[in-house]
């Protein structure tokens, strides 16, 4: 009796019946086709974790039920490059080239940058993101402890890395591993588990040799991944042509870094040479289809590095080169780009995007035993999708398509990570929005009158 009731009081039950779910699946040799299962059914959490899917799951002794109607049950999505402090910089430098968006809008902004700022910054897309379906993110900045803070506080789950810039200065790049060190040290697998931590090289042009050879040991030493930008520009692989004698992955490659463990953000100008150690290497790339259109990086070749069965995962890169954290958006923007690179509608179909915004994105971040897609014993990072909305009806018989091409973010109905309900029918459980909004306005409005006063 004493049991039981100690069960009942420890156990946190949620049973979301009668739903249609949607798995993103690894089970066949052809990349482009039936990646997704699709079945009827109830899934119930217990606690963090799912702990079983079938068709009759008995309501009692549940804490709570979800009504499964006219709803879609998914993985949350997984947002694979980010800076999510960045969404205090939306709107800030926009319809500019990467080099002189970088150099003369957003890295003077960033030089007034503090933890409380980096805390606003990143709280708000923790709301954007939850309200949006997303459950995990891969994120490089700066006071990534604060970012740490907001993560645990909103319930979302990060992967977490501090940007190292050294510019071949070793008295700086001394103090970048320290701070990457000490996120490392502080933060992994803090909050429930939510909070991983990765090594963040910038790139192999702002980074030097010196600086990416020693992420390389650390990241084996402290067992953790490193999270980089490759790729993005033509004049970035033309500066590493220039001081190496090798394209970026050539050259890292000589250096030893690279391994299953690295993300690489972008990979837009990629060579065949530098697809093949991709490939053998077994790097993971993070495509961000809008940041590139929108900073003009180019148009990266997905569809070759897909068929090469490279996994290519989503990321909207920060909100002030996007701008926003919508990963419905970033599916179809990835399709679109795609089917007009190659003139071939039947490119990167909406099967493929899906899956590229959660399991592919679950391998890159290596939590692939963790999250994903719809099993028992994964984490309970899940999504419902509201059908019942004018943009959503009717609904395809490919399911994929309504919610690749038709939907956004704001059919989004209930998020829930790691088995706590964090939006339930679009309204926020843990956070304050109202308040997190005005803060975040405070903040970009303070750092720009810090600037000008400077000027
Ligand atoms: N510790 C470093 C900070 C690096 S954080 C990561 C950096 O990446 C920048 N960033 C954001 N988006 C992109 C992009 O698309 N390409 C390259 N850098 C970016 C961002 O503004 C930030 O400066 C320092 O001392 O400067
Ligand atoms: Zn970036």
């Amino acid at each position: 009796m004493i049991l039981f009731v100690v069960y009942n009081m420890e156990t946190k039950n949620i049973l979301i019946k009668n739903v249609l779910i949607l798995n993103p699946k690894d089970n066949d040799e052809n990349n482009n086709h039936d990646h997704i299962e699709i079945f009827k059914g109830s899934v119930l959490i217990e606690n963090d974790r799912i702990a079983e899917i079938s068709s009759e799951i008995s309501s009692s002794d549940v804490n709570k039920i979800i009504d499964g109607e006219n709803k879609i049950l998914m993985p949350g999505l997984i947002n694979t490059h980010n800076h999510i402090s960045m969404n205090l910089f939306r709107g800030i430098a926009d319809d500019i080239p990467l080099e002189t968006w970088l150099k003369d809008n957003i890295w003077p902004l960033e030089a007034g940058l503090n933890g409380k700022y980096c805390y606003a910054g990143a709280i708000l897309a923790a709301i954007e993101m939850i309200k949006s379906g997303t459950t995990t993110f891969n994120d490089m900045y700066f006071f990534m402890e604060d970012v740490a803070n907001a993560t645990k506080d909103s319930g979302i789950r990060g992967c977490l890395s501090h940007g190292m810039i050294d510019f071949g200065d070793p008295e700086k790049r001394e103090k970048e591993f320290k701070e990457n060190i000490k996120l490392i040290k502080n933060c992994n697998n803090k909050a429930e588990g939510r909070i991983k931590t990765f090594f963040g090289p910038h790139s192999p042009v702002t980074a030097s040799k010196e600086l990416l050879e020693r992420v390389r040991k650390e990241a084996n030493k402290y067992n953790v991944g490193i999270h980089i930008h490759m790729n993005e520009t033509q004049i970035e692989v033309e500066n590493v042509l220039k001081t190496t004698g090798k394209r970026p992955f050539e050259y890292l490659e000589e250096l030893k870094f690279l391994g299953d463990d690295v993300i690489a953000a972008h990979g837009v100008w990629l060579s065949k040479e530098e697809m093949n150690i991709i490939k053998n290497r077994d790097v993971k790339i993070s495509h961000n289809p809008c940041s590139n259109m929108k900073l003009a990086s180019g148009i990266s070749p997905i569809n070759e590095l897909l068929e090469k069965k490279i996994c290519v995962s989503l990321g909207t890169d920060g909100a002030a080169s996007n701008n926003n954290l919508d990963m419905f958006e970033e599916m179809k923007f990835a399709s679109l780009l795609q089917k007009v690179n190659t003139m071939n509608p039947q490119s990167l179909p909406s099967d493929m995007a899906l899956k590229m915004a959660t399991l592919n994105g679950a391998k890159s971040l290596g939590l692939e035993n963790d999250i994903g897609s719809i099993e028992v014993g994964k984490k309970a990072d899940v999504i419902l999708i509201d059908v019942d909305s004018a943009n959503m009806t009717p609904m395809s018989k490919k399911i994929s398509s309504n919610l690749v091409y038709s939907a956004n973010g704001s059919n989004v109905h209930t998020t829930i990570c790691n088995g706590e309900i964090l939006m339930e029918n679009r309204k926020l459980t843990k956070l304050n929005e109202a308040d997190i909004l005005q803060q975040g306005n405070i903040a970009i409005k303070e750092l720009i009158e810090a600037k000008e006063a400077e000027n």
